[in-house]
């Protein structure tokens, strides 16, 4: 009897698949795939921290607002500053000025009474030790002289071959798995390698998960690292804050929510929210007076938002790909700056659609941001609809560093000679960071004979240690790491600034 009752469940029980291996494996969606990508190639890359980094990732990350200048301005202003939040024009100011070796300039006036006290109040509060051990050198320390890069350089080129001989598509998973976990762990405990030094990175031979099983030795020559050109690593110079620019962020540990914008008395909204790194490459590419900028992958343009409300620019090119996504520019501007169609459309901003690996504008714009199309880790951890991790955009994914590349190397022949762009991800992948910029220096050099200099911010990223938590820049070869952090839960944010020499 009880054998006829087995027998009689047996099929339905198969029926309900739920738990079988291979339903599971099937059901795995971009989000996870994503998580075992970063936790497999970014646990090897930042060792210990990682775990802090992720937790950070999977967490809501935290705003800055960026006040409109054209509609209420001084009542947002107060209405923020009532409800704690901090004027970061101000507070950079006032760090700058305590900075050692700081500028013999003057620093520019800060704001009135109450807020002034307060801001100073609160940098006391704060460890000054807390930037020390963030930046425990001066800018001019930390750029690496050309003798260690060339050391670093040679290193590295040791890495790549030895990574080369690795790549056996005939091993299994779980063989190529485990030597690479071996690797990973001496590039940990190595202290020639130490934990966090990315530049000295290369990426694993093979990416979980069989449908993801690509040969990656045909992208090798992107990671390639040599230096054929000549290389230049200077001190940015001083930067000045945009007078104009009023932005507002909540100081470390406090996770505090913005209102939501609102419309003004001029009918454009209030103030604009954005990821508060995604500040510092438009905020750092330091437009001036009368200058014309390109923003090459602008859309939906809150970068491009952030230049033109410091009214500095002559002219903002805001450049994509995709129409859906300019006309979402489109949108934004229309939103936020006032009489749009009348006064800025067509003068103060041109918005085009093009690819910008092919634009031709050569030597024609003084600024360049160049924020490029990447994994978005952030959004990859948080969204399954139309992400890089799907099965179906494998290719797609293993080709952004390339297309990264084709985008900064036509851009740097865009720049007139002097000019400097920023590049920039929301990636904390090596090889999409100091591995494109590397790349794409060597080849303007190589193809176009332009030489660049690439500007090390670090000084600058010292007046931000209040409200960010950056990469040690020990650690990165070229540009500057915003990293995801709980009580700063901004990023992840890489940017390198470029300049073409004369
Ligand atoms: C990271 S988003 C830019 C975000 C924008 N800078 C902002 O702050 O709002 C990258 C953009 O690059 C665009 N893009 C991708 N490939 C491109 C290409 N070859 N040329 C120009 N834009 C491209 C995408 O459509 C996407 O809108």
């Amino acid at each position: 009897m009880l054998r006829q009752r087995s027998i009689f469940y047996l099929p339905r029980r198969f029926k309900h698949k739920k738990d079988h291996w291979s339903v599971v494996e099937k059901k795995k969606h971009p989000v996870d795939r994503a998580l075992s990508n970063f936790d497999d190639f970014y646990g090897s890359v930042f060792g210990n921290r990682w775990r802090g980094i992720r937790a950070a990732l999977l967490t809501e990350h935290k705003y800055i607002a960026l006040v409109n200048n054209f509609g209420d301005t001084e009542k947002t202003c107060e209405e923020l500053e009532l409800e704690g939040a901090i004027n970061v024009r101000l507070l950079y100011n006032i760090t700058k000025e305590r900075l050692p070796n700081g500028p013999s300039r003057e620093v520019p006036e800060l704001g009135k009474g109450s807020v002034d006290t307060k801001l100073r109040g609160f940098i006391r509060q704060q460890e000054e030790q807390e930037i020390a051990s963030i930046y425990p050198k001066s800018a001019e320390e930390v750029a690496p002289s050309l003798a260690e890069i060339q050391f670093r350089d040679e290193h590295q080129t040791q890495n790549i071959a030895q990574a080369g001989e690795h790549v056996d598509p005939k091993k299994s998973l779980t063989e190529t798995i485990k030597e690479d976990s071996e690797i990973d762990l001496q590039r940990i405990v190595d202290p020639e390698y130490g934990s966090g030094a990315l530049h000295d990175f290369v990426p694993a031979n093979r990416i979980k998960g069989m449908e993801d099983w690509i040969p990656e030795s045909e992208h090798y020559k992107y990671y390639s690292n040599t230096t054929d050109f000549p290389l230049a690593i200077e001190p940015e110079e001083e930067f000045i804050f945009p007078e104009n620019l009023q932005l507002y962020s909540y100081e470390k540990g406090n996770c505090s929510l913005f209102a939501k914008p609102k419309k003004s008395q001029t009918g454009v909204l209030t103030h604009f929210l954005m990821d508060g790194a995604s500040v510092l490459p438009a905020l750092l590419l330091d437009v001036k007076y009368g200058e014309r900028v390109l923003d090459a992958c602008a859309a939906p343009g809150g970068k491009s938002l952030l230049m033109l409300q410091t009214l500095h620019p002559d002219i903002v090119i805001c450049n994509d790909i995709q129409e859906s996504r300019t006309n979402r520019i489109k949108r934004i501007m229309d939103q936020y700056l006032f009489d749009y169609e009348e006064k800025w459309h067509g003068k103060r901003i041109l918005i085009t659609q093009g690819d910008a690996r092919v634009l031709e504008d050569y030597e024609l714009y003084d600024k360049i941001l160049v924020d490029v199309p990447c994994t978005t880790d952030r959004h990859s951890l948080m969204e399954n609809d139309n992400n890089i991790f799907k099965p179906s955009r494998v290719k797609e994914r293993l080709r952004l560093p390339e297309m990264q590349s084709a985008i900064l190397t036509n851009c740097l022949r865009l720049l007139k000679p002097g000019g400097s762009l920023m590049y920039s991800t929301c990636s904390l992948s090596p090889i999409q960071n100091d591995g494109v910029v590397h790349m794409s220096l060597q080849k303007v050099f190589s193809e176009y004979g332009i030489t660049t200099t690439v500007k090390d911010l670090s000084r600058q990223m010292k007046c931000f240690g209040h409200l960010f938590r950056f990469e040690n820049p020990k650690n990165l070869k070229y540009g500057q790491m915003v990293l995801p952090y709980l009580p700063a839960n901004f990023g992840p944010m890489y940017f390198c600034k470029i300049t073409r020499n004369e």
